[in-house]
C-alpha cells in the first residue's frame, strides 16, 4: 500500500509513493483475496472459436448488473483467460437482461468506504482495465439499458463502443461525492479531448444515445433488439474478417502509437510488419490482382 502523508483536509490522504508495476501487482494479488468476499453476481466469458469473438457478460440483474466485489475479481480473471487466447480476434463486453451495468454495486460500496480500500479497489480496476484495453484484439462496449458511475467507465476501456437506441450512459460518480475510480476519467479524457470530457465528468449529466454519438463517446447506434447479434455482425463485418494475425497486430500498433514515445513505436510497428511480410495471408493476397476501386 502507498504511503500516507498529511493533507490540507486531515481525510484526504496523499500518496507520496507509487512504487511501480512489481510492487502494485503483489498488492492486487491481496486486494483480489479481499474483494472476492464481497459476493454476488457473476462475469461470464464465452469464446467463441469460429469466429474469434468472445463475449464477457456482467451478470447481477437483480441490480441492474452492478459490480460486487466478487465480479471485479471475476473480470480480471476473465481478462487473463484472453490474454492467454491466440485466436481472439475480438471482444463484446455488455450486460445481461437489457441492462449494461450500473456501477459498484452500492452494498458493496458502502461496507469499503475508506481512502485505504478505495485506493486499492482503484488499483486493482485500473490493472484489470489496462489489460482489458491492451488486449490484442478488436473490443467493443455493447451499452444497453444504462450504463452509470463505474459502468460508465467500463465502457472506457474498449476500442469501440455501440449503444441501443434506448440506453443512457452518465458519469455519475461526482453525483456520488467522488470522482472516476475505475481510470474512466483518463480514458474518457484520450476519447473525447479535455473540454468535451469535462463536461461529460463535471455535470454528471446522462447521455441518451443521440447525445453520446453526436460527441463522439459512441460510434453505432442500434436498435434495442437482438443489440448483441447487431454488435458481433457489425464487429465481425468492419474488423474481423482478416487474418487472426494482422488484426492482432494492428491493434498492437495502434497501441504502441497512442501509448509509447516516437521511436519506440516505430521500432515496434517495424517488428509486427516483418513477422507478417511473406507470410500466407500476403501470398494470398499478391497473387489475386485485387483491384481497390
Ligand atoms: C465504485 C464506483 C462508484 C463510483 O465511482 O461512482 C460507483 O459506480 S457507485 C454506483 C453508481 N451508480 C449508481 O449510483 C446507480 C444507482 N441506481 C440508479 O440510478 C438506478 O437504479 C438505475 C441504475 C438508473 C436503474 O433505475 P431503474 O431502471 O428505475 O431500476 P431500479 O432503480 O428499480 O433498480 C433495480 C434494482 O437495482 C438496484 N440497483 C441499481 N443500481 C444499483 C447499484 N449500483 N448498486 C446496488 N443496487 C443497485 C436498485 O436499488 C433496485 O433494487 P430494489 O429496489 O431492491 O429492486
Amino acid at each position: 500500500m502507498a504511503a500516507f502523508v498529511k493533507s490540507s483536509c486531515s481525510w484526504i490522504p496523499r500518496f507520496i509513493s507509487y512504487r511501480g508495476l512489481s510492487s502494485l501487482n503483489s498488492n492486487l494479488r491481496d486486494t483480489k483475496d479481499l474483494l472476492i468476499k464481497y459476493n454476488g453476481g457473476t462475469v461470464d466469458l464465452v469464446k467463441d472459436t469460429t469466429t474469434g469473438i468472445a463475449t464477457i457478460s456482467l451478470n447481477n440483474p437483480g441490480k441492474k448488473n452492478a459490480l460486487t466485489g466478487k465480479m471485479m475479481v471475476e473480470l480480471a480473471d476473465n481478462i487473463s483467460e484472453l490474454e492467454t487466447w491466440g485466436g481472439g480476434k475480438g471482444l463484446i463486453l455488455t450486460g445481461t437482461e437489457g441492462s449494461f451495468c450500473s456501477g459498484g454495486d452500492l452494498d458493496f460500496v458502502k461496507k469499503v468506504l475508506t481512502p485505504e480500500l478505495g485506493f486499492q479497489m482503484s488499483c486493482f480496476m485500473h490493472d484489470t482495465l489496462s489489460r482489458l484495453h491492451q488486449l490484442p484484439m478488436i473490443s467493443v462496449a455493447l451499452i444497453q439499458g444504462g450504463a452509470f458511475g463505474g459502468g460508465a467507465e467500463l465502457t472506457t476501456a474498449c476500442d469501440f463502443r455501440t449503444m441501443t437506441e434506448s440506453a443512457r450512459i452518465g458519469f455519475v460518480n461526482i453525483k456520488m461525492g467522488v470522482i472516476t475510480g475505475f481510470s474512466g476519467g483518463t480514458r474518457l479524457t484520450r476519447i473525447l479531448g479535455q473540454r468535451k470530457a469535462l463536461d461529460i465528468l463535471c455535470s454528471g449529466r446522462s447521455l441518451d444515445c443521440n447525445d453520446a454519438k453526436t460527441i463522439g463517446l459512441v460510434d453505432l447506434v442500434i436498435p434495442d433488439m437482438d443489440s448483441l447479434d447487431k454488435t458481433k455482425s457489425w464487429l465481425i463485418k468492419n474488423y474481423c474478417t482478416w487474418d487472426t494475425e494482422i488484426i492482432r497486430r494492428v491493434k498492437q500498433v495502434t497501441l504502441a502509437a497512442a501509448e509509447m514515445d516516437i521511436e519506440t513505436s516505430l521500432a515496434r510497428e517495424r517488428i509486427l510488419f516483418s513477422q507478417l511480410w511473406g507470410g500466407p495471408a500476403q501470398k494470398a493476397a499478391v497473387s489475386k490482382n485485387l483491384k481497390h476501386n
